[in-house]
């Protein structure tokens, strides 16, 4: 077996085990890649929302941080919900260093509504994440509050956070459609099927650690992108008949039958034979 490459997320815990670092150890290990997890925020949460959020303390954010980056040849990081402003510059920092692709999924309000970063998180993600990011990944709403608009489409918002420097694929717009902003170029739409299911919870987890995990293969970003949606929706579609919980439901984090992990790629943007769907 070829030794897999290492995805580090950075988020926090979800305890119904659908959303944060559960969704997406889950999701980096289907899509082939050894997935190693800095703990920065417990959340009590169920299926209905989220009841008390207990932030790690940052030195032990950073210990773990040292601890995965001394010993571990990282080839992609995906973060998470970081929580507040001390832990989002201490982890600019880092992966500052680590000089590998960066997914940042800038997680502000969970579905429920419940606010998982404040004003003083989203300033720190302007000021120091976004700038050494590969690519950004907010829903509709947090793209918003990124560009301090009320309203705007995906299309658009997607263009705008690219001011900040990384490329933005803003998810979940108009028709749930997502969109693709890569600096310097027009936006394009990241088509998938929409499936009908109530249960989605976890959804942008998923999506933004199997897209660092196809980076850390080798893909270029477009075909990455493709891949990530396609991921979600067999997820989405393996779990659709599922009962689990009185609200909205996990996304599926069992392998959907016919998944076939992207093997490692010999360099960057190269395709990925044998994977059963395409971008
Ligand atoms: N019902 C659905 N059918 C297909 N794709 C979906 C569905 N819901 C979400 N997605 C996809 O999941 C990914 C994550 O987006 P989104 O759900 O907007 O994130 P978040 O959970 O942060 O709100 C996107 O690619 C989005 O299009
Ligand atoms: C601990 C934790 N992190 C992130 C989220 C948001 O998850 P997401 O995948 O965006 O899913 P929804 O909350 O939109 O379903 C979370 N809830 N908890």
């Amino acid at each position: 077996m070829t030794t897999p490459p290492v995805v580090l997320t950075i988020a926090g815990t979800d305890s119904g085990g659908a959303a944060g670092i559960a969704a997406d150890v889950a999701t980096i290990g289907h899509l082939g890649a050894h997935a190693a997890c800095v703990v920065t925020a417990v959340t009590a949460q169920d299926t209905l929302g989220v009841r008390v959020v207990h932030p790690v303390p940052v030195e032990v954010v950073a210990a773990q941080l040292d601890a995965v980056l001394e010993d571990l040849p990282v080839a992609a990081v995906k973060t998470g919900m970081l929580g507040s402003p001390e832990v989002v510059e201490l982890v600019a920092r880092r992966v500052r260093a680590a000089g590998v692709p960066v997914v940042v999924d800038p997680v502000l309000v969970a579905t429920s509504g419940a606010v998982l970063g404040d004003e003083a998180v989203v300033r720190a993600y302007l000021a120091h994440l976004l700038p050494l990011a590969t690519v950004c990944t907010p829903n509709l709403d947090e793209a918003r509050v990124l560009c301090g608009r009320r309203s705007g489409t995906a299309r658009d918002l997607a263009s705008q956070l690219t001011a900040y420097g990384p490329a933005a694929l803003v998810t979940g717009g108009d028709d749930g459609r997502d969109w693709l902003a890569v600096p310097g170029h027009r936006p394009v739409e990241v088509a998938h099927p929409s499936v009908a299911t109530t249960n989605d919870h976890g959804t942008g987890c998923t999506h933004s650690s199997a897209l660092a995990t196809h980076l850390a293969h080798g893909l270029a970003l477009g075909e990455a992108a493709g891949l990530a949606a396609a991921y979600v929706v067999d997820q989405l579609v393996a779990g659709s008949g599922w009962h689990l919980g009185r609200g909205r439901g996990p996304v599926a984090h069992t392998v959907a039958p016919g998944i076939v992990p992207v093997p490692r790629a010999g360099g960057l943007g190269q395709s990925c034979p044998g994977a059963r769907y395409g971008p």
